[in-house]
């Protein structure tokens, strides 16, 4: 008697039944099947089928039937992947139907969608409110800004087919509150939070809208109604664990009621104890995306842009940057925190978290294979994996007076910063002396960025000399550490031919990046000439054919 079978390379025993028809529910690890079987020993007895479902490889038999037709009821479709679609995606009502279709193309998949607002929306905004704040209540209506956003969203739900009533009480929120900024002459935190949220709450009612008119049900959420809770850091807030119960709770529970796709606001969320629309800072629908994948524990987050993955440099600096196909989600954590504004800094946590693979794909060209995110790959062909530039930041060079020893030196420097609430990013010490690098973008306000490093100085001066330098740029290699030699005497080379000198070095606290730091001016054509040597000579590039591996 026959007592085990194969489903999907799962092996399953305890069957005394041979195999001969299988369907799946949904692809990867975790499905249901339908396992039509017939018992081998009594040829003549009845087909049967059995409902088995597989969860990280565990199959269990939930049920027997005694039947051919055997369907899949509709609350079985479990939701599968996050699909992540940002500005540039979703510029256009015609880019809005490509989106439309490509999740279609899809049968298997039953995704939650993430929506940006429509591209520069966000900036327009932003724009707006500014304006606002000086031209007074009655001319509101002569904003440019406003007149674009108002102009692409009708003219996008006419093209769509859709009516504009689904958009109409937010266009006139929007004047209303322009109206109230007018009014008071001040935009604060909070207010540019709500201000630009109508971005992502028009861009995703147009887009349900449109998946119910083409007959594809779908059901518009707003984050901050949906659970994404988070801290009150208006223009940069950070996500709570209170998100992930709240958020699987909500969605699970309408999806159980009825299989309509989510379609989520990026980017927004509620404060915890001001229970305003928050914003968790630029380019956090990513963020969104990744935190909704883990609270489902979905088998994949997608996020789809305008680039054909995460490219070997920003494509702005260097057009002949290639796609990287995988990445860790260390690798990609650092290359974000370190400035590739193609995935936001803090989005890789929640992925890393939930162990959930996140692909970055292109909308433009989807055959494109992306680039796919896990927590770890095969680094033993390794060597640089991207280059990542960040501008404008500021270095200070610290030198102890010695009024204190090693340990008080370090510990007052860094609780100067703590006291001040200012982030360093790079930092490299001897015994008496400390290099270091500040965000700029990460103090609290621009205006006052001069004033804030000048107090930061006059702190520090108390124990220590204290050199300030400005204009500095970080290029982070990102890459595979254990080859640092390799790295480093290559990419040294390159700056001395090219006349650069470093300024500052951190290498070997993070396992996958070595910064240097670089006058601002000289930047980017220390990153052309970085990519042309790494990754153009056919050495060192993951993405290109030849490898080379250092020599041991
Ligand atoms: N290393 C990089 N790889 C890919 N894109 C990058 C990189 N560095 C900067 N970018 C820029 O990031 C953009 C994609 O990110 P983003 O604008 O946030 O996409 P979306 O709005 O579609 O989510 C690209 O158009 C590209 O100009
Ligand atoms: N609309 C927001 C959020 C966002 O994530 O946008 P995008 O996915 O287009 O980078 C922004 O512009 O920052």
């Amino acid at each position: 008697m026959a007592t085990s079978m194969h489903l999907c390379g799962v092996r399953t025993s305890g069957l005394a039944l041979n195999s001969k028809r299988i369907e799946f529910g949904s692809k990867g690890l975790n499905f249901s099947a339908l396992v039509f079987t017939r018992n081998i020993n009594h040829p003549r007895r009845n087909t049967r089928a059995l409902r088995v479902t597989c969860e990280a490889g565990r199959v269990e038999l939930l049920e027997r039937k005694d039947s051919e037709t055997f369907k899949l009821n509709r609350s079985e479709k479990k939701l599968t992947c996050v699909m992540k679609f940002g500005g540039s995606s979703v510029a256009s009502a015609e880019r809005m139907k490509q989106v439309a279709n490509l999740i279609l193309s899809f049968p298997d998949e039953k995704p939650v969608v993430v929506l940006s607002a429509m591209a520069k929306t966000t900036n327009k905004l932003l724009m707006a409110g500014e304006k606002a704040v000086r031209c007074g209540v009655t001319n509101v209506d002569t904003i440019e800004e406003l007149s674009i956003i108002k102009e692409l969203h009708i003219r996008t739900a006419h093209e769509l087919g859709v009516g504009t009533a689904v958009i109409a009480e937010h266009l006139e929120g929007l004047e209303q509150l322009l109206k109230g900024i007018a009014m008071m002459k001040e935009l604060t935190l909070r207010t540019r939070d709500y201000l630009v949220s109508f971005g992502e709450c028009m861009s995703t009612r147009l887009f349900a809208a449109y998946l119910n008119k083409i007959g594809h049900k779908a059901r518009q959420y707003d984050a901050f109604e949906m659970g994404i809770i988070t801290t009150d850091d208006f223009t940069n807030a950070d996500i709570l664990e209170a998100t992930y119960p709240a958020v699987s709770k909500r969605l699970l529970g309408d999806w159980s009621k009825e299989n309509a796709v989510p379609v989520v606001t990026g980017f927004l969320g509620k404060g915890w104890r001001s229970c305003a629309v928050t914003t968790l800072g630029r380019g956090g629908s990513d963020l969104t995306a990744t935190t909704i994948g883990k609270a489902l524990g979905l088998r994949e987050i997608q996020v789809w842009k305008d680039v054909d993955g995460v490219l070997t440099c920003d494509p702005n600096i260097y057009c002949g940057a290639q796609p990287v196909p995988h990445l860790t989600f260390d690798e990609a954590a650092e290359l974000a925190y370190f400035g590739a504004q193609v995935l936001h800094p803090l989005s890789m946590r929640p992925a890393r978290e939930g162990n959930i693979p996140v692909r970055v794909k292109n909308s433009y060209n989807p055959t494109a294979p992306g680039t796919v995110i896990t927590r770890s790959r095969d680094m033993s062909k390794a060597v640089l994996t991207s280059i990542v530039l960040k501008r404008n930041v500021t270095m200070l060079d610290i030198t102890s007076t010695r009024m204190l020893g090693q340990y008080g030196f370090l510990a007052k420097v860094f609780s100067t910063f703590e006291k001040l609430g200012i982030s360093v990013d790079v930092v490299a010490t001897s015994e008496v002396s400390i290099s270091l690098t500040l965000d700029p973008s990460k103090f609290c306000s621009k205006e006052l960025i001069q004033q804030e490093l000048d107090h930061v100085v006059e702190e520090l001066e108390k124990i220590a000399i204290v050199n300030l330098l400005q204009q500095r740029s970080i290029i982070s290699l990102i890459g595979n550490v254990q080859r640092s030699s390799f790295i480093l005497e290559k990419g040294f080379r390159v700056l001395r031919t090219n006349g650069i000198n470093v300024q500052m070095i951190s290498q070997g606290a993070s396992k996958v990046n070595i910064s240097l730091i670089v006058n601002d001016d000289e930047a980017e054509h220390c990153v052309k000439a970085l990519h042309s040597a790494f990754f153009e000579t056919g050495a060192a590039s993951e993405s290109a054919s030849t490898y080379i591996v250092a020599s041991s």
